[in-house]
């Protein structure tokens, strides 16, 4: 099980986080109360164990000012977490030509009525055709809020969808995943990683050494359900 813990703003929660045994480490450059710089970034980085990815989450920017920020904050991927945007992903896939790697978020809109279905299965088959993205993260929507949101999303009415319409990738489960739901989560939907922001933390952008150790354990303990 890969294990992201996004939304770091400071070296001391990020190190723990990598001591801890997370895979990667996820930094908010969109609107965020846990929003940092690049500058702020490249300060962190270098201290990282290599094996580490380091993930910035981008919004509404273009391919260039991504690029650039990724290479001054020293990222090794990239999640762009607005909207699906194909030409996006095409111009950062040849940008990038496999130096960085694409994290294509899909958002679960809480408070909709099953519509959300058809639209995430028509994107997941659209992202596997173009073949730009191996992993997806599916994060909850919550009204216009699209991150660290600390809510889940109708995990029953997604199962079928991300277990059926697009095998070949890689999909992260996102969206108000905390220490006590965290294994529950991975039994219900079988995903490739989870992520979590908020519910790892003590207050927005300070982490919870206690909180961080028992995520991180959770999951790396958690057994699946047959689907
Ligand atoms: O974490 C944020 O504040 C945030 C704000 C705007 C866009 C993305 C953001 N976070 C990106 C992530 O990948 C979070 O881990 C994901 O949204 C889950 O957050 P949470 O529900 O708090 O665990």
């Amino acid at each position: 099980m890969w294990i992201k813990i996004c939304a770091n703003t400071n070296l001391d929660d990020a190190k723990l986080a990598a001591d801890l045994g997370a895979d990667a480490l996820g930094f908010v450059f969109a609107a965020s109360p846990r929003r940092v710089t690049s500058a702020e970034v490249a300060k962190i980085t270098p201290h990282l164990p290599a094996n580490v990815e380091r993930v910035g989450v981008f919004q509404s920017l273009d391919a260039y000012e991504i690029a650039r920020a990724s290479h001054e904050a020293g990222l090794t991927a990239v999640q762009l977490h607005s909207g699906v945007d194909f030409a996006l992903l095409q111009r950062l896939h040849k940008l990038f030509a496999g130096q960085v790697s694409l994290i294509q978020t899909i958002h679960w809109q809480v408070d909709a009525d099953g519509a959300d279905t058809a639209i995430v299965a028509a994107q997941l088959r659209r992202i596997a055709a173009d073949g730009f993205v191996s992993r997806v993260l599916i994060d909850s929507k919550v009204g216009t809020k699209l991150g660290g949101t600390g809510i889940s999303f109708d995990w029953d009415a997604a199962r079928t969808t991300l277990a059926e319409v697009a095998p070949e990738l890689k999909l992260i489960v996102a969206g108000g995943l905390r220490p006590e739901n965290v294994a529950e989560a991975i039994q219900r939907l079988n995903p490739w990683g989870v992520d979590v922001a908020s519910g790892v933390e003590s207050e927005p952008g300070r982490k919870s050494p206690e909180k961080l150790a028992a995520f991180i354990r959770k999951a790396r303990e958690s057994k699946v359900d047959s689907i």
